[in-house]
């Protein structure tokens, strides 16, 4: 039967399992330094909840037999609107890192964000890659050198496959990065008292290969000069400068008001992420969803509106969908999918000796997060009575008062 839930492993049902499974396995340290944010998670728990005020108004008998979740973003087809933020330092949490969450968005067809402060190199994390898109994320630092060779290498990954024995240069047909992200919210890193309690650091001798290359990182938080952010940069500048250096997509990341939206617009960026970097920078800002709200009005149809900051369920992307987001990403299910598979064993056959050995399996972890998120997201299309993605729309929604009284949008 089409129509028939998928089985899970793991007794990981929805994402909320995947976080207490997940967090589970990590050291405390580097699970409060995913998990929280900035000083009293105030953002971070409204992200979740801003959802919960919202109520879905299903339509029914409309012949969901042809349901089509497809949608575009970076000018690639991809299987639902749904992709990875960027995360820094997927190797805390599973040692393939950032591979294994690139071979799951790969297999599902979603896109991912790639940090750049990920500790494998973005040409081993491309190299995964099938027919989904990749943005580089990248953090305006007073080193612009570093963020030009950082451009420059997202720019040139040639990826090459082997194919019938023909060495086949895939890059014309689109393959690579489509895009950048700018993370606009951190000329100074937010105040994380887990980071602060805990001492947190990186193991010895961990790198950000992509960013700075053979410096030992460990020391991250004390700020050397060459690692610092760029405090001075204003959006005639920063546009100046990647228009200069980049033929890619422009997008910007951390758009937390209408006027920046406007800004982002006047300054001809390619898309924007209603995004409060999942609670980490200032705390006590808004949802990202109220914001969306805000935003929507005035730049629906100029720009494309991506949101990210709390989305857990499928209702979540639909609910964003119907308040007039164009697509929706997350960053903590993948690193909570990462740390699930440390638990996930593989079995690998050798047939000829018959031997048998067990793997951890990072990328079978993210798989079930976005698995998760596809069914969820897909039942809940259904059983609303929309039959594509550009049929979600403000109609299926009705705000939940304090009072109990359901309001129209
Ligand atoms: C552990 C962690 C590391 C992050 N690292 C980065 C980063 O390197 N660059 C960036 O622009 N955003 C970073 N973010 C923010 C995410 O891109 C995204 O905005 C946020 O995770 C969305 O919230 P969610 O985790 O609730 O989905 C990070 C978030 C987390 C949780
Ligand atoms: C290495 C960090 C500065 C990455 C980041 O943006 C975050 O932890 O939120």
């Amino acid at each position: 039967m089409a129509n028939r839930q998928r089985k899970y492993d793991n007794q990981v049902y929805c994402i909320k399992d995947l976080e207490i499974l997940g967090s589970a396995n990590m050291l405390k340290s580097y699970r409060e330094y995913y998990n929280e944010g900035a000083m009293d998670l105030i953002t971070l728990r409204e992200n979740e909840t801003a959802y919960d005020r919202y109520r879905i108004r299903p339509r029914v008998l409309r012949n969901i037999s042809d349901l089509d979740t497809a949608t575009t973003i970076f000018g690639t087809k991809v299987k639902f609107p749904f992709g990875f933020s960027p995360t820094a330092m997927h190797t805390l949490a599973h040692p393939e890192g950032e591979v294994a969450t690139s071979k799951a968005a790969a297999v599902a067809n979603i896109p991912m964000g790639l940090s750049n402060y990920s500790t494998i190199k973005l040409e081993d994390v491309i190299a995964e890659r099938r027919d989904n898109p990749y943005a580089m994320q990248v953090s305006l630092l007073k080193n612009k050198d570093a963020m030009i060779q950082l451009i420059r290498r997202a720019e040139s990954v040639y990826f090459s496959k082997v194919c019938s024995k023909q060495l086949i240069n895939t890059r014309d047909s689109g393959a690579g990065f489509k895009a950048l992200l700018l993370t606009l919210d951190v000329p100074y890193l937010g105040r994380r008292l887990n980071e602060f309690r805990n001492d947190f650091g990186v193991p010895k001798g961990m790198e950000y290969p992509n960013l700075f290359p053979g410096v030992d990182v460990t020391n991250l938080e004390d700020g050397q000069e060459s690692m610092a952010y760029d405090d001075c940069a204003d959006w005639a500048g920063v546009m100046e400068f990647f228009r200069k250096h980049t033929k890619l997509d422009i997008w910007g990341k951390g758009i937390y008001t209408v006027q920046d939206a406007e800004l982002a617009i006047e300054h001809g960026m390619d898309g924007i992420i209603i995004s409060n970097h999942g609670g980490r920078q200032l705390d006590s800002v808004p949802a990202s969803l109220d914001v969306l709200r805000e935003i929507v009005p005035v730049a629906k149809g100029r720009i494309p509106i991506a949101i990210d900051g709390g989305i857990r369920r499928g209702t979540d992307i639909f609910k964003a969908l119907a308040l007039g987001a164009d697509f929706c990403f997350a960053g903590r299910p993948a690193i909570w999918g990462l740390a699930v598979g440390r638990s996930i064993q593989s079995k690998i056959y050798i047939t000829l000796t018959r031997f048998t050995t067990i793997k951890y399996n990072g990328q079978k972890g993210v798989e079930l997060a976005i698995n998760l998120l596809y069914d969820e997201f897909k039942t809940t299309m259904a059983l609303a009575g929309c039959r594509s993605v550009t049929e979600i729309g403000k109609e299926y929604l009705s705000l939940l008062q304090p009072t109990g009284v359901l309001s129209k949008l």
